[in-house]
């Protein structure tokens, strides 16, 4: 679906990517972690074209076959939140606090996908359903703050997928959520990507995250990744000391590498319940 080639980014004569390979598969969640500043970001932002001013990026990143450094602004704008989409860490900046939950979904659909008030409106009910949002009539009229952390997360998403992409960039998704409530953002990543065929890139620095809903986990150290693989190989059998390393320092490794299967047999949150409309 995605494929990245030798990208190389520099800022301000500065390599902060040297020469990143990356393939992203339908219906694959790809887990990339690394320490901070290893480059996770950067390597997302270049996929979305929203790399920081005067950044030089060479390499190639197709998506099915298009390479997107060479799109022209105007192209790259309509693979921006239209084939490729992002959420980022933090709901409460990436949701607008002025514009009800509706607005933010439909304007959005109206934009990329040409759709009419009414469809708009009747696609971003079914969206927020699809996200677990209880009771998604209401909730379309509703603010952002309105809605929990995690509730939030959920809208984000639901905004995310709004425009029916092909791959899904996930920064951090979880990091900024209270414990109790990301293992239920991430059930929800996992069953989307299954369900539409969604090919996402989930970034994050938490190994315990990445073993719970990734199918290929790649590892990055200075701007490189420097290992890939499907995620149990990589997790249990790390070929680069640096992965070693990164799973050596957490604190209780065992935990999040117990064989869970990838839709997720654990303990359902509270916030998963209340997503289900049932008493927590
Ligand atoms: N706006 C910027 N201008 C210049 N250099 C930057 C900018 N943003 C990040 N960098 C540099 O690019 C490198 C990669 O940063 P990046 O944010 O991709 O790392 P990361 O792995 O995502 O880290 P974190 O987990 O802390 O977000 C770092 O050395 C960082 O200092």
């Amino acid at each position: 679906m995605l494929d990245i080639t030798d990208l190389r980014v520099a800022i301000g004569g500065r390599d902060v990517l040297g020469g990143v390979d990356l393939s992203l598969q339908q219906g694959q969640v790809h887990g990339l972690a690394g320490e901070s500043g290893s480059g996770k970001t950067m390597t997302g932002l270049a996929v979305l074209g929203l790399l920081p001013h005067g950044a030089r990026a060479t390499g190639t990143i197709a998506l099915e076959g298009r390479d997107l450094l060479g799109l022209p602004q105007k192209e790259l704008n309509k693979v921006r939140g239209g084939e490729v989409a992002m959420v980022f860490q933090d709901p409460a900046t990436s949701l607008h606090p002025m514009l009800t939950v509706g607005r933010q979904l439909t304007e959005h659909m109206r934009h990329h996908l040409k759709l009419g008030r009414a469809q708009a409106r009747e696609k971003a009910v079914e969206l927020l359903g699809k996200v677990r949002i209880p009771g998604p009539s209401e909730a379309f009229g509703r603010y952002p703050h309105q809605f929990s952390g995690g509730m939030r997360q959920r809208i984000a998403i639901a905004i995310a997928l709004a425009c029916e992409p092909k791959v899904l960039i996930a920064d951090e998704p979880t990091t900024a959520l209270d414990v109790t409530v990301q293992a239920g953002i991430l059930r929800l990543l996992r069953g989307l990507c299954d369900d539409l065929g969604l090919a996402v890139l989930l970034v994050t620095h938490d190994l315990g995250v990445m073993s719970s809903v990734a199918d290929q986990v790649s590892v990055m150290k200075d701007g490189l990744v420097v290992e890939t693989g499907p995620r149990a190989e990589v997790l249990r059998s790390p070929a680069h000391p640096y992965t070693r390393s990164l799973l050596d320092s957490l604190p209780d490794a065992p935990a999040p590498f117990a064989a869970e299967p990838a839709d997720g047999a654990a303990e359902r949150s509270q916030e998963d319940r209340r997503a289900d409309g049932k008493s927590a």
